[in-house]
C-alpha cells in the first residue's frame, strides 16, 4: 500500500460526518462557505504560490509580498469582497505584510480611540487604502511598559500643534510592522506634555511619508530593524525603526476619545477610563486567540496525516510495519494537541462574543466588564499562544527527521508563529495582568459577589474545603467532576497566593516576590474558562452523525490531558489524591483509543487546502514519498551534479591528499 491508500483507508473508518464537523469547526454554515471560498481563491491563484519563498533573498522576499498584497487588494475590489472575506483572503495568503497592521491595528485604533469627527475623516481614507498606517507603540528601550515610553508630544499653543520628538536613542520607535518601507501614517504613542507637565501616554496620527513620492517627511528617519528568526516567514514584513526630530502635527491629530487638549492647552479627561487607550491591544489579543487555533490545527493536520503514513518497526515477517500513529506515545503527544486546537477554536468563538458585548457597552459608556474582558483576552492570549508554539514544535518532532525539512511546512510555521508569544503583550506580563484581576476579585470576596468568568471564585470557601469524589476512571467522563476539579485547583491557588500576599510589608512587594506563583494561578484560572467553554459548547445542539460524540471525546482529552500535565498543582492543592490522578490518566489512555479511528477525519474537518498547509508531509492525498523526492530535486543545489565551489575549494584538498600519500 502507498500513502494514498493509507489515508483513503483511514478516512473510511471515520465514525462521524466530516462535512458537518467542518461546519462545527468554522462556527456556522455561512462562516464555512466564506472560509472555503477564500481558501480556494488563494490556492488556485498562481500569484499566491509559496514554494519559492525559502529560496528568496530579503529584498526579493519583501518585493514578492508587496506584489501579492497588491494583487489581493485588486481582488478585494474586483470581486467586491466584504471586510470579512478580505480578512480570510489575507489569512490564506499566509504572509506577514503591512496590511495586517493596517486592518488589525491602524483601523481599529482610529475607530476605537478617535472622536466621531476624527473617525469621519480618517477611517474612510484608511479603509480605501488611500493612506496606509501602522501602530507605533514599542520603542527600542520599552515595549511591555507602555507608561514608560519616552517619545514626547509637546503642545505648542501658538501654532496649535503637537511637536513629536524622539529625545533619546532608546525612544526610537522599534518593531512596528510596515513602518520601514511602506506605511504613510502611524499612530505614534507618546507622552503628552503641556506647559512642562506630563499627562501620560496618548496616540497621535503622524504622517510619515509623502503621498506623492513616498519619501520620508522632513524630520523623520525611517529604516528596517533587520532580519528576524526564520528566513522566509516574518522577513516578508518590514518591521521598522522611526526617529522624530521635532515633527509638527496639527492638534486635531491627537486621538481624543479618551481625553482632549483644547486650543488653549487645557487637558480634559472624558468620563472614560484611561485604559480605553489600550483598547486596540484588547481587540488584537482576541484575534490572536482565534489565530492560535488556526496555526495549531495546521500543525496537527500535518503531523496526524504523516503519522498515518509513516511506518516503523513491528514487522518481523516482511509484512507492513506499524503506523506510527498506532503507538500510544505518539497518540499521547498528538491527540491532546488536536483536542487543544478545538478547545482554542471554541474559546475564541466565546471570546469574540465577550468582546462584541464589551464593545457595545463601551459605546454607551458602560465600563463595568472591561477589567474582566482585559483579563480574559490577556490570559487567553498567553495560554493559547504558548501552547500553540510548543505544539507546533512537538508536531515537528512527531514527524521525525522529515519534520526538519522546510518542505514539511513545520519549521516555517514555527518561525512564523513563535513571536505571537511576545507581540501584543509578552505572555508572562499578560499572565500578571490576570493575576491583578484575580487578587482584586479574591480580596473583594467579602463585599462583592464575582460574576462572569470569575463567578466560581464566589464559591471559593467551599472549593477550598471540598475534596474530589471520583472513584473510578469512568467517573472522569463526568463534566461536573472535571469542571469542579479545575475550579477547585484554580480557587485554591488564587486564595493561597492572596493569603501569602498578606504576609508582606506591602502588596507591591508581595506581588513582585510571588509573581511566579501568581502567574501559575492565572494560568489555572484561564484553564477553568477554556475547559468550561468547551463543556458549554457541547451542551448546545450539534447536528451531524457522530459529531457531538467525537467532540465529547476531544473535550475529555483536553481536560484530562491538562489535569495530567499539571497534576502537581492538583495534588499540591490537596483536591485530588494520587489515586484519583492516576485514574484520570487511565481514562486518558482509553480516550486515545476512541480518537484513533477518527484521527484523520478530525484533521480533515479543518478543511485546510494543500496550499495553506504548504507541507509535503501533510498533503491531503497522502502521496508523501514521491513528492518529498520531487521537492528535494527542486533545490537549487540539485541544478547540477557539480556545485559551484567544488573545483575551487574541494578538489584542491582531494588533490593535496593524493600528493601527500605519494610521499
Ligand atoms: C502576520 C501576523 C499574522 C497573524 C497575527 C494574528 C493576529 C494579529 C493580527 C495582526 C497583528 C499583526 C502582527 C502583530 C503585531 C503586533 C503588534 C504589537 O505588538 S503592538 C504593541 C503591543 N504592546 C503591548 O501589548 C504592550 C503590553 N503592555 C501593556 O499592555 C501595559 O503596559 C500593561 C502591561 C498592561 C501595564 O499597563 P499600565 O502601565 O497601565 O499598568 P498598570 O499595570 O498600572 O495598569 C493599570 C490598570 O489598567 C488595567 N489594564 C491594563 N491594560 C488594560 C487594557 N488593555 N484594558 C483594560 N484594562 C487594562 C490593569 O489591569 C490595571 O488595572 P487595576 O489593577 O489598576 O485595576
Ligand atoms: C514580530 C513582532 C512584531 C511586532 N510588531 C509590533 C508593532 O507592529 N507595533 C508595536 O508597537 N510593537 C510591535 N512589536 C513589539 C512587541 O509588542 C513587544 O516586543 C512586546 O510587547 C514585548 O515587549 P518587550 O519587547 O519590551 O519585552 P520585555 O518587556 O523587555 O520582555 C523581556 C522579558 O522581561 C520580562 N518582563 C517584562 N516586564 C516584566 C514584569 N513586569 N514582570 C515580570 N517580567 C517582566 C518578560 O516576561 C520577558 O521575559 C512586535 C514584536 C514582534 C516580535
Amino acid at each position: 500500500m502507498e500513502g494514498v491508500d493509507y489515508l483513503r483507508d483511514e478516512r473510511s473508518k471515520a465514525q462521524f460526518d466530516v462535512e458537518t464537523m467542518k461546519v462545527a469547526w468554522a462556527g456556522s454554515p455561512e462562516a464555512f462557505l466564506v472560509c472555503d471560498r477564500m481558501a480556494k481563491l488563494v490556492a488556485n491563484d498562481p500569484v499566491f504560490e509559496k514554494f519559492s519563498k525559502p529560496m528568496l533573498g530579503r529584498k526579493e522576499l519583501f518585493k514578492n509580498t508587496l506584489r501579492k498584497t497588491a494583487h489581493a487588494w485588486k481582488l478585494v475590489n474586483d470581486l467586491h469582497l466584504t471586510e470579512e472575506e478580505a480578512k480570510w483572503l489575507r489569512h490564506y495568503i499566509d504572509e506577514p505584510s503591512y496590511t495586517d497592521l493596517q486592518w488589525e491595528m491602524f483601523v481599529p485604533a482610529l475607530e476605537g480611540q478617535g472622536t466621531e469627527e476624527q473617525k469621519k475623516k480618517w477611517v474612510p481614507l484608511a479603509k480605501t487604502m488611500q493612506i496606509i498606517g501602522t501602530y507605533a507603540q514599542t520603542e527600542l528601550g520599552h515595549g511591555s511598559n507602555v507608561q514608560g515610553l519616552e517619545t514626547t508630544a509637546t503642545f505648542d499653543r501658538q501654532s496649535d500643534e503637537f511637536v513629536i520628538h524622539s529625545p533619546t536613542l532608546t525612544s526610537s520607535k522599534w518593531w512596528p510592522g510596515g513602518l520601514a518601507k511602506v506605511t504613510t501614517h502611524a499612530i505614534v504613542y507618546a507622552r503628552l506634555i503641556i506647559d512642562g507637565h506630563f499627562y501620560g501616554v496618548h496616540g497621535f496620527i503622524v504622517q510619515l511619508r509623502s503621498l506623492e513620492d513616498h519619501s520620508p517627511l522632513p524630520g523623520i528617519t525611517l529604516g528596517d530593524i533587520g532580519m528576524k528568526f526564520g528566513h522566509g516567514t516574518y522577513n516578508t514584513m518590514d518591521n521598522g525603526v522611526a526617529r522624530f526630530d521635532r515633527v509638527r502635527i496639527p492638534r486635531d491629530q491627537m486621538l481624543m476619545r479618551v481625553s482632549q487638549v483644547t486650543k488653549e492647552g487645557k487637558y480634559m479627561k472624558s468620563n472614560v477610563p484611561r485604559q480605553l487607550g489600550y483598547a486596540t491591544m484588547v481587540s488584537v489579543r482576541q484575534t490572536i486567540v482565534s489565530d492560535a487555533s488556526k496555526a495549531l490545527s495546521r500543525a496537527v493536520c500535518i503531523a496526524t496525516r504523516y503519522s498515518a503514513i509513516r511506518r516503523q518497526f513491528g514487522s518481523r515477517d516482511g509484512g507492513p510495519e506499524t503506523q506510527v500513529l498506532d503507538y500510544k506515545t505518539q497518540q499521547s503527544r498528538l491527540f491532546p494537541l488536536v483536542a487543544s486546537a478545538f478547545a482554542f477554536r471554541f474559546a475564541s468563538d466565546w471570546l469574540k462574543l465577550l468582546y462584541t458585548d464589551v464593545k457595545q457597552r463601551l459605546e454607551v459608556n458602560d465600563f463595568s466588564t472591561l477589567p474582566e474582558v482585559h483579563a480574559c483576552t490577556a490570559g487567553f492570549k498567553s495560554l493559547t499562544t504558548a501552547a500553540t508554539a510548543e505544539g507546533i514544535e512537538e508536531c515537528r518532532k512527531l514527524c521525525g527527521g522529515h519534520g526538519y525539512l522546510i518542505s514539511s511546512g513545520l519549521p516555517e510555521l514555527f518561525a512564523f508563529y513563535v513571536p505571537a508569544c511576545t507581540y501584543e503583550g509578552e505572555n508572562v506580563v499578560m499572565l500578571l495582568q490576570v493575576a491583578r484581576f484575580l487578587v482584586k476579585t479574591v480580596s473583594d470576596l467579602g463585599n462583592k459577589q464575582p460574576v462572569g468568568t470569575a463567578a466560581y471564585l464566589g464559591r471559593a470557601s467551599l472549593l477550598v474545603q471540598k475534596n474530589c469524589v471520583v472513584q473510578t476512571a469512568e467517573d472522569w467522563l463526568n463534566p461536573i467532576a472535571i469542571l469542579e476539579a479545575f475550579e477547585a485547583r484554580a480557587a485554591r491557588m488564587a486564595v493561597g497566593c492572596c493569603q501569602r500576599l498578606a504576609e508582606f510589608k506591602s502588596p507591591e512587594e508581595g506581588f513582585a516576590e510571588l509573581s511566579s506563583d501568581l502567574a501559575e494561578a492565572s494560568l489555572a484560572h484561564c484553564q477553568v474558562i477554556v475547559v468550561s467553554t468547551f463543556i458549554r459548547r457541547l451542551q448546545q445542539d450539534i447536528p451531524g452523525r457522530g459529531v457531538k460524540q467525537a467532540l465529547e471525546v476531544l473535550c475529555n482529552v483536553y481536560a484530562l490531558f491538562l489535569l495530567h500535565k499539571h497534576q502537581g498543582d492538583f495534588l499540591a492543592t490537596g483536591y485530588l489524591t494520587p489515586k484519583q490522578a492516576s485514574l484520570a490518566n487511565d481514562q486518558l489512555r482509553t480516550l486515545y483509543s476512541k480518537v484513533r479511528p477518527n484521527a484523520i477525519a478530525l484533521v480533515d474537518s479543518f478543511n485546510h487546502t494543500d496550499h495553506y498547509l504548504s507541507s509535503v508531509l501533510g498533503r491531503y492525498d497522502g502521496n508523501v514519498y514521491p513528492k518529498l523526492y520531487e521537492a528535494a530535486l527542486k533545490d537549487p543545489l540539485n541544478d547540477s551534479d557539480i556545485a559551484d565551489g567544488i573545483h575551487q575549494y574541494v578538489q584542491p584538498i582531494l588533490k593535496q591528499k593524493l600528493h601527500s600519500s605519494k610521499l
